[in-house]
């Protein structure tokens, strides 16, 4: 085994970073500042260990988030791992790590539910089971009289803490859940039954696995079964004879992904162990995340760690790390050659602060260099007048995170009122942009395709068939919006949207500003398909927006519509952009760009003084590498931009 010091490409590792790549120890933490390197330096140490002879397979790094997966394996490709080498190594999220585990554990993959409306039914059969169960001791503390559906979303939040925290496992068997139990994990009663309802439904009657998994499943039951012992540290299940074991992101460690990563060390007795992050990263408390577990959890359940530093930015200014270590209030040192240009543009409207980023934009696009330009917003709504902005101007983006606000469902079923309204489809000329358009009026309608000939197809294949062929032709779209999902809406659905199809096939301007939302009632809308309160507080922010870009196109409703469906063909033809991007904040997390608008961090737009929001406008700031560029209403400016001390 050669110990030579790996050579990366394009970077010369600072001592600190040598420090961390050579270093053999068995348990290695690095804490450090955001941009300090810790991604780029678990890289060299993972190249390091492969330097020595350790074979990829070897290798085992673990983090959070698919976008932190991404992100881990562009560095390592960055500092010269071939492609080849990278295509082996063992980069995961716990998610999938867990999962993969569990395959093996019980002979065959689970099915994947992925969103809230999949779980909802057995989250509402949970419910009415635990009202309904004979013997219940306590009766009254079960109460409730809300309908199982309303109780869904909140409930589901209560099972990501249950399963991110292990809350159960840290009761004894034989304890018996009470009342005071409930309070004494800060749940109600009801959460409580109900939980334990949804699991008996979701493991029960499967002897070798459950009948599905949902998000943090894969950690929870993989950890529940190493705590059991069904599954145990050396299984066959679990990887052995690793050299090297990374985490990087560790601040989102929630207990359950603490325990398998616990039985990981266990299985690899040899194994070398680094892991990095970074405490005022924390955006993901309400699964249990916590910095605890790279540090007094870690001491205390693994053993004492050797700690090395990362003490400097390599990403951005020391002005700019001065602001950072303000809002975080720590200490924050900066490569002193780092520049960061950093401006403050007061926009007295939202408009004005679009008209801005699309003359950003322009200019970005002007330049040779092929540098990157990422909008980092806080809501999705917030993308709508900016896009609306880039389209007329012709200029090209990209989003990630969230959909082009033209495409989401519930723009394409505003635009899709306003067709059948007026009998013109000019703006849905192919048949899947006209399957889109129906899967959004399924969705906001919550019709069923129930045909006789479609009878031996499963729903979602039923209705994939009986759109492709509505979808043909314009008519015939017409004609299923009509004869379908019009007629079989839910009542309260139906009478909303014949209202407002009244009114957009009037053609009233002085109507369409003063009673589309009304009519249309966009929050109860959603809140009838979707679980979450945020998505239906998003769904009319959308519409909300599309509805205020709408009349500042002037008084002609047809020609606002008209003009939406021309840039949707604009967007549709341009093949999008990788150098300028709209994104949300949780989707740049662990990236870098070469320039950051962060618009609207004026009060009430950016989001309370929680924790959790300033730790998200930490993660935003610390994105930018060379221009950073702030925007807000001076009349109303963000609490956030004096803590950082952007404004006295
Ligand atoms: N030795 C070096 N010389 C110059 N630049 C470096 C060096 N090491 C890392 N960098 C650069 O520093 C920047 C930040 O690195 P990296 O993304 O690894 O930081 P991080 O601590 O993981 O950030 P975050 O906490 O935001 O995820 C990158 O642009 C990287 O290329």
């Amino acid at each position: 085994m050669s110990d030579a010091a790996f050579q990366p490409r394009h970077i010369t590792p600072s001592e600190e970073q040598l420090a961390i790549q050579l270093r053999r120890t068995r348990l290695l933490l690095v804490e450090a500042n955001a941009g300090a390197a810790k991604t780029t330096t678990l890289a060299l140490r993972i190249a390091q260990a492969l330097h020595r002879g350790a074979p990829p397979e070897s290798v085992l790094a673990l983090t959070t988030t698919e976008p932190a997966v991404d992100a881990l394996k562009a560095r390592l490709a960055f500092i010269g791992v071939e492609k080849s080498t990278l295509a082996r190594l063992r980069v995961l999220s716990y998610e999938t790590f867990s999962r993969e585990v569990l395959a093996i554990a019980e002979g065959g993959t689970t099915p994947g539910l992925e969103t809230p409306e999949q779980v909802q039914p057995y989250v509402v059969r949970a419910v009415e089971r635990a009202l309904t169960l004979p013997d219940e001791p306590h009766p009254d503390d079960l109460d409730t009289d809300a309908r199982p559906a309303d109780l869904v979303e909140g409930l589901l939040q209560s099972f990501d803490t249950i399963k991110g925290r292990m809350l159960l496992q840290q009761l004894d068997a034989e304890q018996r859940l009470t009342p005071a139990i409930a309070a004494d994990l800060g749940l109600d009663y009801l959460t409580l039954r109900t939980w334990l309802c949804y699991e008996f439904i979701r493991r029960g009657g499967h002897p070798d696995h459950p009948e599905f998994r949902y998000a943090g499943d894969g950690p929870y039951d993989l950890a529940r079964q190493l705590l059991s012992g069904e599954v145990q540290p050396g299984d066959t299940a679990l990887p052995h004879g690793l050299a090297l074991i990374c985490v990087d992101e560790m601040h989102d460690l929630n207990r359950a992904a603490f325990t398998v990563l616990k039985a990981v060390l266990a299985s690899s007795p040899r194994a070398a162990f680094v892991g990095v992050g970074d405490r005022d990263q924390v955006i993901h408390a309400q699964t249990g995340a916590e910095a605890a577990f790279m540090a007094e959890h870690f001491k205390a359940e693994i053993g004492q760690p050797e700690v090395l530093p990362l003490t400097t930015t390599r990403r951005f200014s020391t002005q700019l790390a001065q602001h950072v270590g303000a809002l975080a209030r720590k200490p924050y040192a900066a490569d002193p050659q780092a520049q960061t240009h950093i401006a403050l543009e007061p926009c007295d409207t939202p408009r004005l602060a679009a008209e801005l980023i699309a003359r950003l934009a322009q200019a970005h696009h002007a330049q040779t260099a092929q540098t990157a330009l990422r909008v980092l917003l806080r809501h999705a709504s917030q993308s709508v007048l900016i896009e609306h902005e880039l389209l007329r101007h012709g200029i090209a983006y990209g989003t990630a995170g969230f959909a082009p606000y033209l495409a989401r469902p519930e723009i394409l079923l505003v635009r899709g009122l306003h067709a059948h309204a007026r009998q013109d489809y000019a703006g849905f000329s192919t048949p899947e942009q006209r399957a889109r358009l129906l899967d959004a009026w399924l969705l906001f309608t919550g019709a069923r395709v129930d045909s006789l000939e479609l009878r031996h197809l499963d729903a979602r294949d039923a209705q994939r068939v009986a759109v492709a062929e509505a979808a043909a032709s314009a008519d015939s779209t017409h004609s299923f919006v009509e004869g379908h999902a019009l007629r079989s809406a839910q009542p309260a659905a139906r009478r909303a949207l014949e209202a407002t199809l009244a009114l957009l096939r009037s053609g009233d301007a002085d109507a369409f500003e003063a009673s589309f939302l009304t009519l249309l009632d966009p929050h109860r809308l959603a809140a009838r398909v979707f679980v979450r309160e945020a998505d239906a507080e998003r769904v009319a922010a959308n519409i909300t927006q599309l509805h205020r870009v709408a009349l500042a196109e002037g008084g002609d409703v047809d020609a606002a519509f008209r003009l939406f469906n021309q840039l949707d063909a604009v967007r549709q033809r341009s093949r999008g952009s990788e150098r300028v991007v709209l994104s949300s904040i949780e989707a740049a997390k662990g990236l870098e760009f070469d320039h950051v608008v962060l618009p609207h961090l004026t009060a009430g737009e950016f989001g309370a003084g929680t924790v959790e929001n300033r730790n998200l406008l930490y993660v935003a700031l610390t994105r930018s590498r060379q221009r950073l560029t702030l925007t807000f209403d001076p009349a109303r400016p963000s609490r956030f931009l004096k803590d950082a001390r952007f404004l006295i």
